[in-house]
């Protein structure tokens, strides 16, 4: 067994819902197997009690969110937070502070309208925040930033039951009907196929579920549908609002090339491991657009989800235990060079019989070594960390 598996523990903190629609006891099975111990944390006792852990996983999103207005959730959080950051060899999946990001579609998607002016390879629909009243308080600036109807009304709160609550709107009228907070998003035509790509680490995967139908582009005297996302773009919706009015051919998915680059730059801008991303392909230009990151989803329909988040966590592990590794040999090396430099001053001081009182200074923090250990670190080190 490597030394970076040895002795290692793995805990979770996954609510019951998810564990079963996971299965995760699958996953446990699977770490056990390959010599983990794993525990599931109590939140309502206290970490220390339950550690050491090298890796956490956990989906604590209705936890992190009632930490924004009650007192327990606050504590619960601040008190993970705090085990955690002391603990910092902990590996967390994932971090809080990305994760809360999601949570919050304001913040999730000007990061998204950022990130397509970094990379065009897809682009984020345009859209209206609506920090309250109604959507007729936003018509000027829907106007303003060239939206056109239909629109996408979503939740500010982009996690829970009524989270994924949204309607659709045709008409100014229309907009009166929404209450702030949400957004007002452009509705993209996309022939009803959504493409979700669940990421794992480095690893994806594609794939192809319901979505809603095509309507027409511009104002129209439609009334507004309201929906539950779950309702269209679950595997097994069945809903008239993901059937198209007339045949066309099947969408042909974002590209391979697309979607890596995509997930690459994504994983690194949100600082997230585990997330998944809803991608459509426009009817009219073809061009890939990212509607939703969610964080931890479900990955349903991935049966390389647990082997995935293994070998994820074990390259990690392994990389966490070279750089702790490193951090040593750079230490012992740093002291070996002040040991060297104390007893060459020494016999120069003795030759000379001239000790400057300045000297005694310079002897204990040798200029010289920052220099020779960053040598060290990317000259040497890599060299003797491969025979380890
Ligand atoms: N801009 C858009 N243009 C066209 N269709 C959209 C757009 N945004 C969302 N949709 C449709 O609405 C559905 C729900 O939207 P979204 O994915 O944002 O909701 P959600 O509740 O966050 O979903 P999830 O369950 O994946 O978290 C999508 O699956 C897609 O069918
Ligand atoms: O199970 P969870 O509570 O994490 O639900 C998540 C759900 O997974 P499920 O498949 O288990 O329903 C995800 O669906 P897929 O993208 O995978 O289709 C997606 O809807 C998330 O937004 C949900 O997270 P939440 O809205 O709750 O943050
Ligand atoms: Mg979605
Ligand atoms: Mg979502």
């Amino acid at each position: 067994m490597p030394s970076w598996r040895k002795g290692k523990r793995i805990g979770y903190c996954l609510n019951d819902k998810k564990k079963k629609k996971l299965n995760f006891q699958g996953f446990e099975d699977l770490c056990r197997q390959r010599g983990y111990e794993v525990i599931e944390i109590d939140l309502a006792k206290p970490l220390c009690e339950q550690g050491p852990f090298d890796v956490i996983i956990h989906k604590l999103s209705d936890l992190i969110l009632e930490s924004s207005y009650d007192s327990q959730s606050h504590q619960l959080i601040h008190d993970f937070q705090t085990y955690v950051e002391t603990y910092s060899s902990i590996i967390l999946l994932d971090p809080f502070p990305a994760v809360r990001l999601l949570l919050d579609r304001f913040e999730s998607y000007r990061l998204l309208q950022d990130f397509q002016k970094q990379d065009s390879c897809i682009f984020s629909p345009p859209y209206v925040e609506l920090n309250s009243g109604t959507g007729r308080e936003a018509v000027a600036r829907i106007r303003e930033q060239g939206l056109t109807f239909p629109l996408i009304c979503k939740t500010r709160v982009a996690h829970g039951p009524s989270s994924h609550e949204m309607a659709l709107i045709f008409n100014e009228e229309g907009l009166g009907e929404v209450s702030a907070p949400c957004l007002l998003q452009s509705f993209v035509n996309h022939d009803a196929v959504l493409f979700k790509v669940f990421v794992v680490g480095s690893s994806h995967f594609v794939v192809r579920r319901p979505s809603l139908k095509n309507f027409p582009r511009g104002e129209s005297a439609r009334r507004s549908i309201f929906f539950n996302s779950h309702s269209v773009s679950k595997p097994e919706s069945c809903s008239r609002l993901t059937e198209l009015d007339e045949a066309t051919l099947e969408p042909t998915p974002p590209s391979d090339n697309v979607i890596c680059r995509a997930m690459r730059g994504l994983r690194s801008t949100l600082g997230l491991s585990l997330f998944g991303v809803d991608l459509i392909v426009e009817k009219q230009t073809g061009r890939c657009a990212v509607i939703d990151v969610n964080a931890f989803p479900g990955y349903e329909g991935v049966p390389e989800f647990f082997s995935a988040l293994l070998n994820h966590i074990e390259t990690l592990l392994e990389s966490h235990e070279q750089a702790a590794r490193a951090r040593v040999l750079v230490a012992e090396y740093s002291l070996h060079q002040q040991a060297s430099h104390v007893d060459k001053a020494q016999e120069s001081t003795h030759d000379t019989n001239l000790r400057a009182p300045w000297l005694a200074n310079s002897l204990e923090t040798p200029k010289s070594a920052p220099a020779e250990s960053s040598f060290f670190t990317f000259a040497v080190l890599p060299a003797v960390l491969s025979r380890h």
